[in-house]
Order: structure tokens, then C-alpha cells, then sequence
């Protein structure tokens, strides 16, 4: 047979024109995205130089490795805030030595205020003590939430009054402050060159729901509710929203959670590894100063993200290529995973 004869073949021509059409759908929705995604606002070395960072939860774990992150990126002021005063005034000690020791300072170091203020206290309480903050101190810019506290249980040994404080530690924390900052975040005080930013703590169980983390669960995935909501409210304005799902971290939290935390919880959560404070701190800090919505952590973290994308908003050219091409087949692994997953919750039942 010769050539010309085999492009004559019906199912020859029908697959051609098929490739060509999956190739053009390809470039074409790519293309689409390219001119809608919005593009990403960064934080400059300079803005960093000028900025008053608020971050809750700063005086230990993720929060205090973030602070120290801030105080290395030559950030202006800093302010922490968390309960224990004896814990605060140790860490705006030991933060003030760092901010002076820091190498190589093309700025002036860092100011480090704290603020002892128990954020599950009455809306009114917490709004009169960060306006009378602010007054005292300067506008803030850029906002970490990092507070926040995890209870690991199975469903009947968890207390009811436990999810009020989980979601009052991890939700409402977040919720509080935001509606307090804001108008000022979203003033016209900050552009497209200059945002301000806001970065909310989620975990890696507030996308996948884990064994043993009802309670827990539930109060970090409210907070990808409320930021996919929140993210709508910014569009316009240059104020950058970053959502963190940190997975396991090596924080004095995570070693006060592990007593009474369930056996498959620990075998479970295991396989995303334990990752030191310093590493997930940095990333977030990152993730902010590059203007991205969304900041997981290794390969689950990555899988997690593009398989629980659902209808939040795309990140990136290279999330857009994950999700509308190889979703099924992410989709597919998840479910796997799921069988995996619930085949070690029978065997233990
Ligand atoms: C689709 C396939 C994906 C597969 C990966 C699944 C792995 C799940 C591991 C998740 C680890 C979660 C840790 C959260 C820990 C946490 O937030 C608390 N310890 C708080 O301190």
C-alpha cells in the first residue's frame, strides 16, 4: 500500500482532525487564561522596608519563625500578638537583640511591639485594643494569622464545647481581625505597585478531612470558605490574600496535640512529613511577598491543592494547565488515596 492511500482511510482522517482539534482546544483555553488571570502583585524589598506586619500567634510556632522571617526580610515594624504576656515579653526581647544582630542591614532594624490581647474575647474588647494599637504605633500593612490551636479526636470524644473552641481559636481569630483592618488594607493608601497583604494559616486538614480531626477539620476548612468569599470582595483592590495549608510542623503545639491524638490521626498525617517551623514560615512569607493566592507544601500539598481546586480561583498558568488537563487523573489518585485511607480506619474499627 502506499501512502496516499492510507490518509485516505476514514478513521486516518478522523483521527487527525481529532488531534488537531484537542491540540487547538489546548492552546486556545491556555491562551484565554494567559489574558484573564489576573496578574500577581508582589511585595517589594523596598515596600518591606516601609511595612508594620501584625501577626498573631507570633510568640510561638509558625508565628514566631515568621516573625523572625520578617525581621530577616529588614521589615519596619512589627507587631505580635498573643495571650501569655511573660511569653511575649520573652520573645520581643529575644527579637529585639535579633533585629539589631541581623547581618547586612540596608535598613533600619526592625521595631518590635507586643500586644498581650486574648483574640476570643468580645468583637468590641478586641477592636478598642488594636485601634488604640494603631494609634500608638503606626498604620498596619501587611497582616499574618497565624494563631491557632489543634485538637485531634474522633467525632464521640469530642467534647461539644470543643468545636466552639476550635473554630473560636482558628476561625474567628481570622474573621475578628479582618473585619477590624480591612478598610484600612483596602484604602487607597496602597496600589497595584504597593498592596497590602493578609495571610490566613489554614493545614493540609483543612483541604482533605483526616481521621480524628472532626473538630479540627472543620474549623480550617471554614477558613478556605471564607477566603474564597473573602478573595471576591478584593478583586479591585490591591490588597493580596494568601491562604497557607500547612501540613505536620515541629512546634510545642504540635507536641501538646499529639497526647490523646488517635494512632491512625498520627499514621495518617505521617505520610505528608514533619516539617521544621523555620521551612513552613519562610514559605508563607514567600508565598505573600509573590503575590500568591495559594501556599501548600511538598508534593501532597501540591496534589491536595490542584485536586480540591473545585471553584476557587486559579493561582497560575501552570495550576490552570493541572487543573482543566490532568484533574481526572489527580482526581483519580485522591481517590486511591481515599480507599487507602479507609481501608486503615476499618481494620482499626
Ligand atoms: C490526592 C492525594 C493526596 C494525598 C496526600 C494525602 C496525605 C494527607 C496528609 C495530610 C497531613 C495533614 C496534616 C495536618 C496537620 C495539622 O494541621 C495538625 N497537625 C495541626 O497541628
Amino acid at each position: 500500500m502506499n501512502f496516499s492511500l492510507s490518509t485516505d482511510d476514514p478513521l486516518v482522517i478522523a483521527l487527525i482532525i481529532a488531534a488537531i482539534t484537542i491540540v487547538a482546544a489546548v492552546v486556545l483555553l491556555t491562551l484565554v487564561c494567559a489574558i484573564l488571570l489576573p496578574s500577581r502583585r508582589k511585595i517589594s524589598k523596598r515596600q518591606w522596608s516601609t511595612s508594620h506586619c501584625l501577626v498573631t500567634g507570633g510568640s510561638s510556632g509558625i508565628g514566631k519563625e515568621l516573625v523572625r522571617n520578617l525581621i530577616r526580610r529588614g521589615v519596619k515594624e512589627v507587631t505580635i500578638v498573643a495571650r501569655n504576656k511573660a511569653k511575649l515579653s520573652a520573645a520581643q526581647k529575644e527579637f529585639t537583640t535579633y533585629a539589631r544582630s541581623r547581618p547586612n542591614q540596608s535598613s533600619a532594624p526592625t521595631t518590635i511591639h507586643v500586644l498581650s490581647l486574648d483574640l476570643s474575647l468580645e468583637y468590641g474588647v478586641i477592636e478598642t485594643s488594636i485601634d488604640k494599637h494603631v494609634s500608638e504605633t503606626s498604620e498596619i500593612t501587611n497582616l499574618f494569622l497565624c494563631a491557632g490551636s489543634a485538637l485531634a479526636r474522633v467525632a464521640t470524644d469530642t467534647p461539644p464545647t470543643s468545636y466552639h473552641g476550635m473554630m473560636s481559636s482558628n476561625f474567628y481569630t481570622c474573621t475578628t481581625l479582618i473585619k477590624i483592618l480591612l478598610p484600612k488594607l483596602t484604602s487607597n493608601a496602597f496600589t497595584k505597585k504597593n498592596p497590602s497583604s493578609i495571610l490566613i494559616t489554614s493545614s493540609a486538614a483543612g483541604q482533605i478531612g483526616i481521621y480524628g480531626y472532626t473538630a479540627y477539620s472543620a474549623s480550617k476548612f471554614a477558613l478556605k470558605g471564607y477566603s474564597d468569599a473573602l478573595r471576591l470582595e478584593l478583586a479591585g483592590k490591591a490588597c493580596n490574600l494568601t491562604i497557607a495549608f500547612p501540613p505536620n510542623t515541629d512546634t510545642p503545639g504540635f507536641e501538646e496535640e499529639n497526647k490523646g491524638k488517635p494512632e491512625i490521626t498520627k499514621y495518617i498525617e505521617d505520610g505528608a512529613g514533619l516539617w521544621s517551623a523555620e521551612s513552613v514560615a519562610d514559605g508563607m512569607v514567600e508565598a505573600v511577598a509573590e503575590g500568591y493566592g495559594f501556599k501548600y507544601f511538598g508534593v501532597d500539598g501540591w496534589v491536595l491543592h490542584n485536586v480540591t481546586a473545585g471553584m476557587g480561583e486559579v493561582d497560575n498558568m501552570t495550576d490552570f494547565v493541572i487543573q482543566v488537563f490532568f484533574g481526572g487523573l489527580l482526581r483519580f489518585i485522591g481517590i486511591c488515596y481515599g480507599w487507602m485511607f479507609r481501608g486503615i480506619a476499618k481494620k482499626s474499627a
